[in-house]
């Protein structure tokens, strides 16, 4: 039986938006080599790089549900630590990436504080115990068995994922996943998410407008706000939440690596509408990326060999450096199936802070 999650507890879905065509794809079926299933998560990857993932049936599936449950009401514990507690984990004071970051949103309260969007990216090299760890507030720490669990079996996931990709690209059994392997530092991490309450801002939401930067993303929300783009239009549409399934979505380093045959589709967050509007919104994300040393260009091989050669994206550079350098606001743009950078004016960073 498909676990219980907490979307029922939240206001519905708001009536009458236009929401995206996700296809869903069943993790039972992935895991148990279903034809039809590999295609449609192949054809998803290539036309609009967002899909769900049903994770019932599986155990691995039904585990992660629970889990990112677990998750989900951390994410609210730690939304209520002071902001002075989660201030001493500022990313300015930690690392180029990961840790605490907000910005703040609406105006000044009595005590002087504004509410804030905040994220809080976790390291999953910290997780896993394949570096120090960086410091972070005791509730997470005491946490740890929960993430570590977490990264394994997301990062099962997205392996199996990724078996499933090289399968259709045609390309050698392993080449992609050797580029990835958990034992390896890399810009993996789990990050909590959350808008604070506030209302619709053209700007804001311009500014949120992003494609992730990674290689594959495992999302969980459980409120509307999520939008993304549809191929060649400007046309923004909402993303559902399904309970028991995950968004997942393709990020610009399966961009590079395939020469734009697979797509990382831009992306934004906005405040939930009405019945939803007036919640704070969190949502719940595993970043998987390339190995830290490992160089993102167009890769040999298979189909990959048919791409076009593309004139405007000749940059090669470390994933670790790719990401430090997205994220600050330097390579501003959007990454597009196009090859190259889509120059944004508004767009800085990942994310919707
Ligand atoms: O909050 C969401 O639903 C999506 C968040 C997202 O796109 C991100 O953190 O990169
Ligand atoms: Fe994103």
């Amino acid at each position: 039986m498909a676990p219980a999650t907490s979307h029922h507890l939240y206001p519905p879905f708001p009536d009458g938006v236009v929401t995206a065509p996700l296809v869903s794809i069943s993790l039972a079926e992935l895991e148990a080599d279903n034809v039809a299933a590999s295609e449609d998560l192949f054809k998803a990857s290539k036309e609009l790089g967002f899909f769900y993932l049903k994770m019932d049936g599986s155990s691995l599936g039904e585990k992660i549900v629970l889990l990112a449950e677990e998750l989900h009401a951390l994410q609210k514990k730690f939304d209520d630590l002071p902001f002075a507690e989660k201030d001493q984990f500022a990313r300015e004071k930690l690392h180029p990436f990961f840790g605490y970051r907000h910005s703040e949103i609406g105006s000044i309260r009595e005590d002087g504080t504004c509410d804030r969007n905040e994220l809080y990216n976790m390291r999953k090299d910290d997780i896993i115990g394949n570096c120090e760890p960086l410091p972070c507030p005791d509730l997470i720490k005491q946490h740890w068995e929960l993430l570590r669990e977490y990264v394994y079996s997301c990062r099962a996931v997205i392996d199996l994922l990724i078996v499933h990709l090289e399968r259709h690209l045609q390309v050698p059994s392993g080449m992609i996943a050797r580029l990835h392997r958990i034992t390896e530092r890399s810009g993996d991490h789990i990050r909590f998410n959350k808008s604070g309450i506030q209302s619709y801002s053209e700007e804001a939401a311009r500014r949120s407008e992003h494609t992730d930067f990674g290689t594959l993303t495992i999302l969980f929300n459980w409120l509307a706000g999520l939008q993304i783009r549809l191929q060649d239009t400007e046309d923004w549409v909402y993303v559902r939440p399904i309970p028991g399934s995950a968004v997942v979505n393709l990020g610009d380093a399966l961009v590079k690596f395939t020469a734009g045959l697979l797509r990382s589709n831009i992306h934004r967050v906005v405040p939930p509408l009405p019945p939803q509007d007036g919640l704070s919104r969190h949502s719940l994300v595993y970043f998987s990326r390339p190995e830290d040393s490992v160089v993102l260009r167009r890769l040999k091989g298979g189909l990959i060999d048919r791409q076009p050669v593309s004139e405007t994206d000749d940059l090669e550079i470390r994933a670790e450096e790719w990401i430090v350098r997205r994220s600050v606001g330097d390579l501003q743009g959007v990454y597009t199936h196009k090859g190259g950078l889509e120059p944004r004016t508004l767009v800085v960073a990942e994310g919707s802070l």
